[in-house]
């Protein structure tokens, strides 16, 4: 008997263009929600847009947290429930949309997520990101029932944060990679969708590349729509796996070893340089995606990310171990190894 199943998970409502963040309420009217929505925030991106948003609705509160943990989940939920809101709308960057996808998965209730920062592909996808004990990877979560995603909004945001959302889709080439690799090697399942589309994403934002510059909205606008479509790979594919291979097991692992310095997409980024090099070699492509990073003015350097060399080499040659995902690193890339991928590509 035939018994493969497949349930995919996607937000019904996807808006990314100048000045939507006015169509929030209308987006919301659409997916026929009940009761008042919490907003859940972080206080520069509540000081900037919270107004905007709150005056769309009837409002059960506001919830400003600081860092995306397990006690602000238990912040969010307790105050969920003590104003008996019907949903949550997450307004901000990658924290307030995290806290507010798991509080949303604790409480049984729906989310909207209204990014102010097009930092990560977490503001689209139904993986929600909660540091807890040694853990940092994403675990799965129901993906917002909609998202508005403010061109306007994500263009007057720090640069960077814009560039790390760059980097963070450019890893998606090493990341199918990796999971392609799993496939043939551990017989892990393997989606050719997801892996195509993953892949497209990568391709057709670094044939873009050079109408990603500050200043211009149009950058937002193509940063986001690459975003909503990696988030769309991994909701087909029912996992990370399109867009997290070794090179983001490097950056969880710098995550534990030096916690905030520098941004999960330049992480993710500069460590997709050594793996590429991992998996092609000198001569390889590696070489292209520092180029591409370059180009968008993302970091390409362990200096770059304000991280030494010694705690770049230690994440490469332990991250094989915090996660149960076969990648190019195998059971571990040898300190030799390491020293001589990360100087040949000038990483370190
Ligand atoms: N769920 C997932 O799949 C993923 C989740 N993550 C998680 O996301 C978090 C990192 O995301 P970030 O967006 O960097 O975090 P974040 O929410 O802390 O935002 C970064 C900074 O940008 C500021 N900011 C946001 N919008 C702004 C605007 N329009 N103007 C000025 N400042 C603005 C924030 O106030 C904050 O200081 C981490 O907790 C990480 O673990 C990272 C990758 C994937
Ligand atoms: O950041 C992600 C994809 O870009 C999520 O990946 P992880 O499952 O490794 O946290
Ligand atoms: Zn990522």
């Amino acid at each position: 008997m035939f018994e493969k199943t497949t349930w995919i998970k996607l937000p019904r409502n996807v808006l990314v263009g100048h000045g939507v963040l006015d169509d929030l309420s209308a987006a919301v009217e659409d997916l026929y929600l009940s009761g008042r929505p919490l907003v859940v925030t972080s206080p520069t991106p509540d000081g900037l847009v919270g107004d905007r948003v709150r005056a769309q609705f009837d409002v059960a509160g506001t919830t400003a947290i600081e860092t995306a943990s397990f006690d602000a989940v238990e912040r969010v939920v307790d105050d969920a429930e003590a104003a008996d809101a019907g949903y949550l709308i997450g307004l901000g960057g990658g924290k307030p949309i995290d806290t507010a996808k798991m509080a949303s998965d604790r409480l049984g209730c729906g989310f909207v997520s209204v990014p102010t920062a097009a930092s990560h592909d977490g503001i689209v996808s139904g993986r929600s990101s909660i540091p807890e004990g040694d853990t940092r990877h994403s675990v799965a979560a129901d993906p917002p029932l909609a998202v508005v995603a403010d061109t306007e909004i994500l263009a007057e945001a720090p640069w960077e944060l814009t560039t790390a959302g760059c980097a963070d889709i450019i890893s998606n080439y090493t990341a199918v990679k990796d999971w392609q690799l799993a496939h043939r090697l551990k017989n892990v399942e393997y989606s050719e969708y997801a892996g195509a589309l993953s892949q497209m994403t990568a391709e057709m934002l670094v044939e873009s590349s050079e109408a990603i510059k500050p200043g211009f909205e149009e950058s937002a606008w193509l940063v986001a729509k690459a975003l909503v479509s990696s988030g769309v790979a991994m909701s087909i594919a029912g996992s990370s796996r399109p867009a997290s291979g070794a090179e983001h097991l490097i950056s969880h692992q710098l995550d534990r070893l030096v916690p905030g310095a520098a941004l999960h997409g330049h992480q993710v980024g500069v460590a997709a340089i050594v793996t590429e090099y991992l998996h092609s070699g000198e001569r390889g492509e590696w070489a292209d995606i520092r180029d591409a990073l370059e180009e968008m003015g993302a970091p390409t350097t362990a200096a770059e990310l304000g991280i030494d060399d010694d705690t770049f080499l230690e994440a490469l040659t332990t991250a094989h171990s915090i996660r149960d995902r076969y990648t190019i690193l195998g059971d571990g890339v040898s300190e030799a190894a390491a020293l001589e991928a990360a100087t040949f590509t000038g990483v370190i």
